[in-house]
């Protein structure tokens, strides 16, 4: 059985595969008279020949250990995942190899952190732990084909931490 041990989820560790959007550290500016930190312009956003859109994910708590089944890919768009709740959730992205998704790779978010995935990275579909799975998901609204979806021959297992 193929297992994967979720890490914590870090800028360095997720660089490849997307950005990670949090607000650790210092504000990019302080606006409004003082009274808001603005932690400026977190993600490389990429819409191709289409338009933002935003949207609202209700996604159903999964539990450790996660079958992982399959990952996913949109070739047309970057991916951006912003929970509603304080909760952490569960982050599977995989390298390309060739055009098929290599060994994945687990994170689990900290609390308040949101990620956006590189246009064409290999991922596992939204997997919040907790409930309510509220997110709001901003990705690309236009024409074409921009879901590529693998299937493995067998299921990889995240283990809890
Ligand atoms: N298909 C869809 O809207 N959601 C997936 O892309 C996902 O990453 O959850
Ligand atoms: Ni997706």
């Amino acid at each position: 059985m193929k297992t994967i041990r979720p890490r914590p989820l870090t800028p360095a560790e997720f660089a490849p595969f997307g950005d990670v959007i949090d607000t650790r550290g210092q504000p990019d500016m302080v606006i409004n008279q003082g009274q808001c930190g603005r932690y400026h312009d977190r993600a490389q956003l990429d819409f191709a020949d289409g338009r933002a859109g935003i949207s609202l994910f209700v996604a159903t708590p999964r539990s450790l250990p996660y079958r992982l089944e399959m990952v996913e890919r949109h070739p047309l768009g970057s991916q951006t995942f912003i929970p509603m709740t304080h909760q952490p959730f569960l982050v599977i992205v995989a390298p390309d190899e060739a055009g098929t998704p290599g060994a994945p790779r687990a994170f689990l978010t900290e609390p308040g952190q949101a990620v956006s995935y590189h246009r064409g990275t290999w991922h596992g579909v939204l997997t919040p732990l907790h409930a309510p799975g509220l997110f709001a998901v901003v990705d690309r609204i236009g024409p074409g084909e921009n879901l590529q979806e693998y299937w493995f021959d067998t299921p990889w297992i995240v283990e809890a931490p």
